[in-house]
């Protein structure tokens, strides 16, 4: 058996910079591994993708992304292996921590494993494409400058393993709608992205903090203004610089680390959402043998 840690990303900053002909947005963001999430256990069977999940919210079928992924394997090279796939979820679903394209990626790196497939990072990167913008980072992981719909990744030098207080607001947004609403409302705000690069470039955690900038964050804001709250209360409990990830409506502080970020996450108010604390990671999949097998 296979157990793999899929973990949820951050976007330090993400800004839209062009509509591409699919209708899909261009996008300049940096995306940043944090160490939340969700484990998988892969079981060889002889045949058939056997999908359960601890999670009430998610669909075990073909809906699935790690169902999909798992299916897209096998169509693209052909094998005939099975596997029963275990998922316990811990990532906030829908809530603009990619948590389903970690768990696609980590289904696409353990199971070129547990079938022997022999696939290269290229091969794999291409195919994650197929699966969701977020997916080839979810592959990648760490601090990464994404372009592209999010599939033109340059790695950034690591961050340190700076706490993070992620609030997400029980809320359904969901991306495609978030997206449909920018290309309405057309918001004038941009992170300065070269900025935020020189900055961590230069591991410069006070104006990583400071340049923290989401377009999209207007564009939730409009239609969930609960998302302004969370951020007030997130800068009042002494986060370092707040703002909302991806599509939203989780809202994320920086601590300095993450016994600052577990104090910081005590000074809020239970019924803003659900309230988590973590930090930075460097990397996003973590692959173990368990019980002695493949
Ligand atoms: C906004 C971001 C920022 O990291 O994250 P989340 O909020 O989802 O976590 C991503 O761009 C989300 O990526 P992901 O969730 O993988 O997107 P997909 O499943 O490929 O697409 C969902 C929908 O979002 C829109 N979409 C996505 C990516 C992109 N570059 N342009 C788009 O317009 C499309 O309408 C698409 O139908
Ligand atoms: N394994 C999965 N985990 C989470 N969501 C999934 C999964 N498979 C499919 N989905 C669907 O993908 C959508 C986006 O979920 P998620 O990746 O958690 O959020 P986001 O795109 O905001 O980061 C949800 O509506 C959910 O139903």
């Amino acid at each position: 058996m296979l157990e793999a840690l899929a973990r949820a990303k951050i976007n330090l900053t993400l800004d839209i910079t062009g509509l591409l002909p699919d209708g899909y947005h261009e996008l300049e963001t940096v995306m940043q591994s944090i160490a939340l999430c969700d484990r998988l256990v892969f079981s060889p069977r002889p045949q058939g993708i056997e999908l359960q999940t601890d999670s009430p919210l998610l669909p075990s079928g073909p809906e699935n992304l790690v169902y999909r992924a798992a299916e897209l394997l096998q169509r693209v090279t052909g094998c005939r292996q099975g596997v029963h796939i275990f998922l316990s979820k811990n990532i906030p679903v829908a809530a603009g921590l990619g948590g389903g394209s970690a768990d696609a990626a980590a289904t696409l790196a353990a199971l070129n494993q547990l079938w022997s497939l022999g696939l290269s990072r290229e091969e794999l990167l291409v195919l994650a494409a197929k699966l969701g913008a977020d997916v080839p980072f979810c592959l990648v992981g760490g601090t990464v400058l994404a372009r592209g719909k999010g599939e033109l990744l340059t790695p950034l030098k690591p961050l340190p393993p700076l706490g993070v207080v992620l609030v997400t607001p029980p809320l359904a947004a969901s991306t495609a709608q978030i997206y449909r609403e920018y290309d309405r409302l057309l918001p004038g705000i941009h992170p300065d992205t070269p900025a935020m690069v020189a900055a961590i470039e230069r591991q410069d955690v006070p104006a990583v903090a400071a340049l923290l900038e989401n377009t999209l964050e207007p564009v939730t804001t409009s239609l969930y203004p609960q998302v302004t709250a969370v951020k007030e209360a997130l800068k009042a409990a002494g986060a370092l610089g707040v703002v909302m990830s991806g599509s939203g409506p989780t809202v994320f502080g920086l601590s300095r680390d993450e016994e600052e970020a577990r104090r910081v996450a005590g000074r809020l108010n239970p019924g803003l959402g659900r309230i988590l604390y973590t930090r930075f990671c460097n990397h996003a999949i973590k692959l173990a043998v368990i019980n002695g097998c493949r």
